[in-house]
């Protein structure tokens, strides 16, 4: 996991003082002397160790030594060293990493009570405006109701509804792609959106710059601005919030005041709307209605109406980029296996011989497009260190003490690489989940489901995975069904394949990439045409 924390100590220490020298260097005293209290503050030690761990400097702890760029890849590294648990300390704060899937599920799921905290996030929950996401939130009354408002529309029996216009999307989409390849990203970015805007408010997203989702995407792009979650000494030390902002340098200034803007704005403007569409009796079926509805008493009043608006803004702030990113993956890797590619062909001709488009009730006559949606999650995970957890009570754990108030980070990425469950992991392979037998595919019996690591775990486990799964399954499948994916071909006749080298931040993508899209056939054309009339 990382965070400003390593960087923001770098730069005091190395900047050659300047104006802001006075400020800087109090500053630099305030968090020292708070990160020694929190060091060998009074707490009671345990009997048991601490996780092994590399050594760290005395009141910095680890800070410097974990990389502000791919921290998961180190993690994996100082795993050979120190085993699956490495017990870090980072400005006083204990951090455990878990980098084996058994012990974040023995943790985090059976353990589930003690561990389905998260790590208070002072700066952007209490001074960013983002104490309404779900993700920060704190394990108590306030986690419960939300989760029990987003599962209420996002359980899996719950996704059957949605599977018209996620049909629908998917085609629009596929329409979209076709006509203009150069443009799968922001299309991608568009679809995902469409889904989650229609399913939290039922509002329809009619082009790619839509005015609702761009401003949910300014308010993440607010928050990764300031650097990875939780890390900043402000998470570390609370108190430091108390001092004037502009100690920190004026960019962060204004970083803080467009997150608190933009939060404000993606809350209170979609629920607004649906509301006064309901007084109008216009507005369409959706999550935030029917928790309208629920919690309107008989005097007409609406309870828990922060809460409602909250949940409704984490599904798209938690759900769109996550699952855009899933979708260009699988671009991706079409254009790296063009063999999985002509499989998936292969199987989806067999059922649709094509006649037909694919829908949602062919899901399961299709394993082999579920084992690519599977191996999509696994390849390239969303976010390769989870987010962060938090521990509520001193804990032992093979024979190591997990003290109360530790950040447990899942390290998703080195579990979905493990070699172990994953031969060959740095392989695109849907059949590591199936077997193919002539035109007979099954799943395999015994595999691990990369949807048990890539939505995290226990208490936490991402809310929107079966409406992500549902999402994903029929757009790939809708385009599989219509086109052959290729690479763009350079002037001397190469063909120019994606960056397997992804971005950098809390949430991964694959950078910039062109590719061709051609219909399949011209039955698949007339297909498209006719049984798609409206697009
Ligand atoms: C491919 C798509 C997605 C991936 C890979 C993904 C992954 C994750 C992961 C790893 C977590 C953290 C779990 C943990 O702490 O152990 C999470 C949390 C969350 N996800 Fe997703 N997610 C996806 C799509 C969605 C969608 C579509 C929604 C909503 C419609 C959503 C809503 C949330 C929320 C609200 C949380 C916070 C849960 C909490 O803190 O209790 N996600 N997701």
């Amino acid at each position: 996991m990382h965070s400003p924390t390593s960087h923001t100590l770098r730069t005091l220490s190395s900047s050659s003082l300047s104006g802001k020298e006075a400020s800087v260097i109090v500053l630099g005293i305030i968090v020292a002397a708070a990160i020694f209290l929190r060091t060998f503050s009074s707490r009671k030690r345990s009997n048991y160790p601490y996780p092994p761990g590399p050594s760290g400097l005395l009141i910095l702890g680890n800070a410097l030594q974990v990389p502000l760029v791919s921290p998961w890849r180190k993690f994996i590294e100082w795993s050979s060293t120190y085993g699956d648990i490495i017990g870090l300390s980072i400005l006083g704060r204990k951090v455990v990493v878990l980098n084996a899937f058994d012990d974040a599920n023995d943790l985090l799921s059976f353990r589930g009570a003690n561990y389905s905290d998260r790590p208070k996030m002072t700066l952007s929950a209490d001074y960013g405006g983002w104490d309404f996401s779900l993700g920060m939130t704190r394990y108590g009354a306030d986690f419960h109701l939300k989760r029990r408002f987003l599962n209420q529309s996002l359980n899996r029996g719950a996704i059957p509804k949605y599977h018209e216009f996620m049909t629908k999307h998917a085609r629009s989409f596929a329409d979209r792609v076709g006509n203009n390849p150069d443009q799968v990203q922001i299309y991608s970015r568009m679809h995902t959106a469409a889904n989650i805007l229609w399913m939290t408010y039922g509002y329809e997203v009619l082009d790619e710059d839509d005015k609702w989702a761009k401003m949910a995407d300014e308010a993440v792009e607010a928050l990764e601005a300031t650097g990875t979650l939780g890390g900043h000494p402000i998470d570390v030390w609370p108190a430091l919030g108390k001092l004037p902002f502009w100690l920190w340098g004026q960019k962060f200034v204004k970083q803080m005041e467009v997150m608190k803007t933009t939060t404000h704005d993606m809350v209170t403007i979609p629920y607004e709307t649906v509301k006064e569409q309901m007084l109008a009796g216009t507005a369409v079926s959706s999550l935030t209605s029917h928790l309208i509805l629920e919690n309107t008493d008989y005097r007409g009043d609406i309870m828990h109406e922060r809460t409602i608006a909250s949940s409704a803004a984490i599904a798209y702030a938690a759900g769109a980029d996550t699952s855009r990113s899933t979708l260009t993956t699988f671009f991706v890797a079409m254009l790296h296996y063009p063999r999985i590619q002509q499989r998936a062909h292969k199987f989806i001709d067999l059922l649709l011989k094509e006649q037909r488009l694919p829908v949602m009730e062919d899901r399961e006559q299709l394993p082999y497009i579920e084992a690519m949606l599977k191996e999509t999650h696994r390849w390239k995970p969303v976010l390769p260190a989870g987010i962060p957890h938090g521990s509520l009570k001193d804990d032992v754990y093979k024979g190591m003490a997990i003290p109360a108030g530790s950040m447990l980070i899942t390290n998703l990425a080195a579990m979905l690489e493990n070699p172990q469950d994953y031969p060959k992991p740095q392989e695109f392979r849907p059949e590591r989940y199936v077997d193919i037998d002539g035109n007979k595919v099954t799943f395999k019996k015994d595999f691990r489901d990369p949807g048990d690591i890539a939505f995290g775990f226990g208490r936490r486990k991402c809310p929107g995975r079966y409406f992500a799964d549902a999402a994903l399954w029929i757009t790939m499948a809708t385009i599989l069904a219509l086109y052959e994916i290729s690479p763009v071909i350079d002037e001397d006749g190469n063909p120019v394949l994606p960056d397997l080298e992804y971005t950098q931040g809390i949430i991964r993508h694959a950078k910039p990439f062109r590719c061709v899209m051609t219909f399949r056939s011209e039955k698949m054309q007339r297909v498209f045409d006719v049984q798609n009339p409206e697009i």
